[in-house]
């Protein structure tokens, strides 16, 4: 690296982002969680025709007991209890086909959006998704995206199937009496404005429920994990009075929901109540016989059956939006990268460089910016040149920007500014899979999947046989470990099989680097959590110069080999590497501009004091 130049032209203009969050993306279309799919629509109609008998059962049944106390011929009392008798098995049978259908238009419902949310996701990773977990993010996902699809099922499903049944009992009280139809119309309407209340009083307090339920686990988590620290530091009664405040407030948003959850049903009772005093009273001076008397005034009574689940209904439906929301905010999030308009993405994933791609892999910046947020620069302008096959350690202090750096050559972050030419072309405005697949990361916290170690390898070379996976494990230093496994390759690993020493798990990261046939590989602190001995070994590994797939070194081809750009804390292992390039910030806080030198050169002063001009190229 060097001083920078004055100003150079842009090769790709990307413009600075104002701040986050970004502008939404594409016109996603926005979805109302209640509406419904096929699948929902079919779960409805076979709900309502289960509650409507539900209803029939009820009101037939009032019919009966009255029709039976005048004493009439047996044969119209037997057909009128064959009649109870259908619905009364109607209900449980429709009531389980309307279950069995709107459960599997849901759960297809569940694997379309989980498959299109994960496909949304993967271009905002990692920029897009700031210093959260990856898995807390997609949990929160998860969890989100299972309550969208409940309110297919927990709303949708029951309103249809309440319209249906109560358009059938409106219609029919119409024909029996008028006068009780319109009674049944108006709680009809009654019900609808409750609800609408309810929904509005649930998604009033739900972000503070969410709110407060979070705030008692952050707190508990804290004073559980720093138990011994609040001892010691006589800070326990304190941590005691956090915890206090922190259910004390969720205890009072708990009771302000429970309450607005109470009122709604009882206002369903009572509206139930008060359409069955006012047919009581219609019914007595209508043209009709004692039994359909009975079964007008019993017909509200029987409606209640198709109100109750009204209540857990508007519940999950303020629950869905609060969800549906979240999603979109986080799923609309502009990516930070920009793929080439119209590029196709070859679902075939990643393929093996080929050989010319190694001798094309020079990495190059000048006056290169980049910033996560937009708010302010997180690389300040940056030269750097490395020669194809060479190797550079990249040090500085912490929050100087080597993540930054290594985030934009892997392309997990457009530059904000300057230029960023990978094998003489400008990187930015090639398919992000085009420089995606010529560079391998590896991180300081390699995760072994539990699968076979040949599975963990395939993830990154697909196409690699048993002999490229044993040579990549033996040029990262896993030789020994892998005689000693019983069944080798198929040896499985991860919290059901063999575990790895942290050593062991670093070695396995620049394994897949190897295996994956990448022509450049950045590290970034990959033996930060080993021991000084085991992190030297892993990086003599590392560093020992390997051929381009196929070559034979030395007495080959005269391809360069792997090209390794390894952020390092370590001031051990610097002769390792062909150079250790510098990023220092300035006590202002800013950064400076990053700063090399050649290690080979036995006069150079330490890295971050000097304002060397670069070697020269190979
Ligand atoms: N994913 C991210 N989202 C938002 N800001 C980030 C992200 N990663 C890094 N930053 C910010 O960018 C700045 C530079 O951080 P970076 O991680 O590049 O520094 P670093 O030199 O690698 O630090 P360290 O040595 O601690 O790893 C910091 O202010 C940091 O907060």
């Amino acid at each position: 690296m060097s001083t920078p130049a004055p100003e150079t032209p842009r090769v790709s203009v990307i413009p600075e982002p104002a701040s986050l969050p970004p502008s939404p993306r594409t016109a996603r279309p926005s979805r109302r969680v209640w509406w419904p799919s096929a699948g929902t629509v079919r779960g409805g109609l076979l709900g309502g025709i289960a509650t409507a008998s539900g209803m029939a059962l009820t009101a037939t049944s009032g019919w009966l007991i009255v029709r039976a106390s005048e004493r009439p011929v047996i044969l119209t009392l037997l057909t009128a209890i064959v009649v109870v008798r259908a619905f009364g098995m109607a209900r449980p049978v429709f009531r389980y086909w309307e279950r069995l259908t709107s459960h599997d238009a849901a759960l297809a419902l569940l694997a379309e959006r989980r498959t299109s949310a994960y496909e949304a996701l993967i271009p905002l990773t990692p920029a897009r998704l700031g210093r959260r977990r990856r898995s807390d993010v997609l949990t929160g996902v998860v969890d989100d995206l299972t309550d969208v699809v409940d309110a297919q099922v927990r709303v949708t499903v029951p309103v249809i199937s309440t319209a249906v049944a109560g358009g059938i009992v409106i219609a029919l009280t119409m024909v029996i009496a008028l006068p009780v139809g319109l009674v049944m119309l108006g709680l009809g309407v009654v019900v609808c404005l409750i609800s609408g209340l309810a929904v509005r009083l649930e998604s009033r307090s739900l972000p503070e429920l969410l709110a407060a339920r979070a705030d008692v686990t952050r707190v508990s988590e804290l004073v559980a994990s720093q138990s011994s620290e609040l001892r010691a530091v006589g800070g326990w009664a304190t941590a005691i009075g956090w915890l206090d405040d922190a259910h004390g407030s969720l205890d009072r948003v708990t009771r302000r929901i429970s309450a607005g959850r109470a009122s709604a049903a009882s206002l369903f009772l009572v509206a139930v109540g008060a359409a069955v005093a006012v047919t009581a009273v219609i019914a007595q001076d209508l043209p009709v016989s004692a039994p359909v008397k009975a079964l007008l005034v019993l017909t509200p009574v029987a409606v209640s059956e198709a109100i109750t689940p009204l209540v857990d209904a508007m519940r999950a439906l303020a629950r869905a939006r609060g969800s549906e929301h979240r999603i979109d905010a986080l799923l609309d999030l502009e990516p930070a990268v920009a793929d080439v308009p119209g590029h196709a993405h070859d679902a075939t994933g990643p393929t093996r460089p080929g050989h010319t791609a190694y001798a094309s892999s020079d990495v190059e910046t000048r006056r290169l910016t980049a910033s996560w947020t937009g708010a302010r620069a997180d690389l300040t302008p940056t030269d750097l040149d490395v020669p194809a096959g060479s190797r550079i350690a990249i040090t500085g202090p912490n929050g100087s920007g080597k993540s930054t750096l290594l985030a934009v050559l892997a392309r997990h972050l457009d530059p904000s500014g300057g230029t960023y030419r990978l094998g003489g072309s400008d990187a930015p405005s090639q398919p992000l899979e085009q420089t995606r697949a010529r560079i391998a990361v590896v991180d300081d916290e390699t995760h072994v999947f539990g699968t076979t170690l040949r599975g963990n390898l395939a993830l990154a070379g697909p196409d690699a046989d048993d002999a490229a996976m044993e040579s990549a494990l033996r040029a990262a230093g896993l030789g020994p470990l892998v005689e000693t496994l019983p069944d080798g390759l198929d040896t499985t690993l991860g919290s059901t099989g063999r575990g790895l020493s942290g050593g062991e798990r670093a070695r396995l990261g620049i394994a897949r680097a190897h295996v994956s046939g990448r022509p450049i590989v950045l590290l970034d602190e990959p033996v930060a959590h080993l021991d000084p001995p085991t992190a030297r070994a892993v990086v003599e590994d590392l560093t020992r110069r390997t051929a381009a797939p196929g070559t034979n070194q030395g007495t080959g081809t005269d391809l360069p080999g792997q090209t390794i750009i390894m952020v390092t804390h370590r001031d051990d292992g610097a002769e390792l590497f062909d150079r250790v390039v510098a990023v220092r910030r300035r006590p202002s806080g800013t950064m400076s501009p990053s700063t090399a030198h050649h290690q080979a050169d036995p006069d150079a002063q330490p890295a971050d004091r000097t304002h060397e001009p670069d070697p020269p190229r190979r």
